[in-house]
C-alpha cells in the first residue's frame, strides 16, 4: 500500500479496546496497494490487516465487509473482518472508516504456473456462486459509468494515437454493453481486482484472495476477464500465455460452466478488463494523490494489453 495516513501503536491503544483482540504488540505500515492506508497488527490475540480506507465511505463499505463474511462462511478463502463489541465491521479512526480482518498466511505467488491459475480459477468460481445469495447491492464503481466519466479527464494529457485508441475503445464498450448478449450474461458479485498481488499462496496452495475494496455486482465474465488478463500474460508483450489460460478456464468451468452468451463476450470483455485497469492507472498517473510510500502502476503496460486484445481473436472459453 500507500500509507496515505500516518499511525503509531500509540494512536490505536485506546480505539482497539473496543475489539476483542487483546493488547497491541506492532503496528507496521505495508508499502504495496495503491488505494488504503494498510498495516499489519500484531496483538495478543493474532496477527492481522488493519485498514483505513481513503476513498471508501461508511455508508459503502458495509458491501464490502459483509460480502467477506459472507463468503467466508460459505468455505470461500478470504480473510475474516473482526467485528467490535457492538457487532461493527467498520468503525472510525482518524476520522476516517476503519476495519481489521484476519491476516492470510503466505505470499503473493508473482510468476504464476498453470497450477497457480488453476486454483484460482476454481476458487473464483466457486466465490461467484457462492456469492449469488449475498442480499446487499452495490454496482461495479469502477464499470462502464467511471469509464466514460473519466475518459475526459486524461484524454488532453494523451497523444494522439493513445487519444485515438481511448476512445474508440470507449465507443465499443459502450455499444457492447447495449447489447442483447452483454445483458444476457450472468452476473453477480465480483472481486473486479483479482491481481496476482490480491492472492495468496502457500507455495500451491492457494490461501486467500483478499483486497475486495473494488468489488460490486458485474459480469462474472468481467472478474474472470480483469483475472486472466493479470495471471495469465506474457508480461513483456502482453500475450496470453495458452497453458496458463487453458489452466484457468478449465479449473473456473469445471465449479461454474460458462454460458454460450459468454463464449460471444469473450473478446469484449477481455477488452473491457484491459480498458478498465488503463484507464485507472493514467488517472492515478495523471492525478497524483499525496502519500507515503505510493508508486504508481505503469499505465503503458493495460494500454498493451488492450492493443492485443483488440487485435488477437480471444481463447476458447470452452
Ligand atoms: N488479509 C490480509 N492478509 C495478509 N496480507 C494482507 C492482507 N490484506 C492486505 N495484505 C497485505 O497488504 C498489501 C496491500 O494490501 P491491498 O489491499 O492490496 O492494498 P490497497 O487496497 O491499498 O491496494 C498486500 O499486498 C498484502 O501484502
Ligand atoms: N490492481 C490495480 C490497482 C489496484 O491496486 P491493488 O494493489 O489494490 O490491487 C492495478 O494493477 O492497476
Amino acid at each position: 500500500m500507500a500509507v496515505f495516513t500516518a499511525l503509531h501503536l500509540d494512536d490505536i491503544g485506546q480505539w482497539l479496546t473496543q475489539f476483542p483482540l487483546g493488547k497491541p504488540l506492532a503496528l507496521k505500515g505495508i508499502a504495496s496497494g495503491i488505494e488504503n492506508s494498510n498495516f499489519f497488527l500484531s496483538t495478543e490475540r493474532g496477527e492481522y490487516v488493519l485498514t483505513i480506507f481513503e476513498n471508501l465511505s461508511f455508508e459503502q463499505l458495509p458491501f464490502y465487509l459483509q460480502l467477506m463474511r459472507h463468503l467466508a462462511d460459505r468455505g470461500v478463502l478470504v480473510p475474516a473482518p473482526i467485528a467490535n463489541a457492538d457487532g461493527e465491521l467498520v468503525t472510525a479512526l482518524q476520522g476516517k472508516p476503519a476495519a481489521i480482518v484476519s491476516k492470510l498466511d503466505g505470499s503473493s505467488q508473482m510468476a504464476p504456473q498453470a497450477v497457480h491459475c488453476a486454483a484460482v480459477g476454481a476458487m473464483l468460481a466457486k466465490m461467484h456462486l457462492a456469492a449469488q445469495d449475498f442480499p446487499l447491492q452495490q454496482p461495479n464503481l469502477r464499470g462502464l459509468q467511471w469509464w466514460n466519466a473519466t475518459t475526459p479527464l486524461v484524454l488532453h494529457h494523451l497523444d494522439d494515437a493513445r487519444a485515438h485508441l481511448l476512445r474508440a475503445e470507449i465507443h465499443f464498450q459502450d455499444a457492447f454493453a447495449a447489447c442483447d448478449t452483454y445483458k444476457a450474461i450472468p452476473r453477480g458479485p465480483v472481486h473486479a481486482d483479482l491481481f496476482r498481488n490480491n492472492v495468496m499462496f502457500d507455495g500451491e496452495q492457494l490461501t486467500g484472495f483478499f483486497d475486495f475494496y473494488f468489488a460490486g455486482c458485474d459480469t462474472w465474465l468481467f472478474d474472470v476477464a480483469v483475472t486472466v488478463n493479470d495471471w495469465c500474460v506474457d508480461l513483456a508483450t502482453g500475450v496470453l500465455d495458452k497453458v496458463r489460460v487453458r489452466a484457468l478456464l478449465d479449473a473456473y468451468r469445471a465449479v461454474r460452466p460458462f454460458t454460450h452468451e459468454e463464449q460471444t463476450a469473450w473478446q469484449a470483455m477481455l477488452r473491457a478488463a484491459a480498458l478498465r485497469f488503463w484507464l485507472s492507472r493514467l488517472y492515478d498517473f495523471y492525478q497524483p494523490r499525496e502519500a507515503e510510500m505510493l508508486t504508481p502502476h505503469d499505465p503503458t503496460h493495460f494500454e498493451r494489453i488492450l492493443r492485443e486484445r483488440i487485435a488477437t481473436p480471444a481463447p476458447e472459453l470452452f
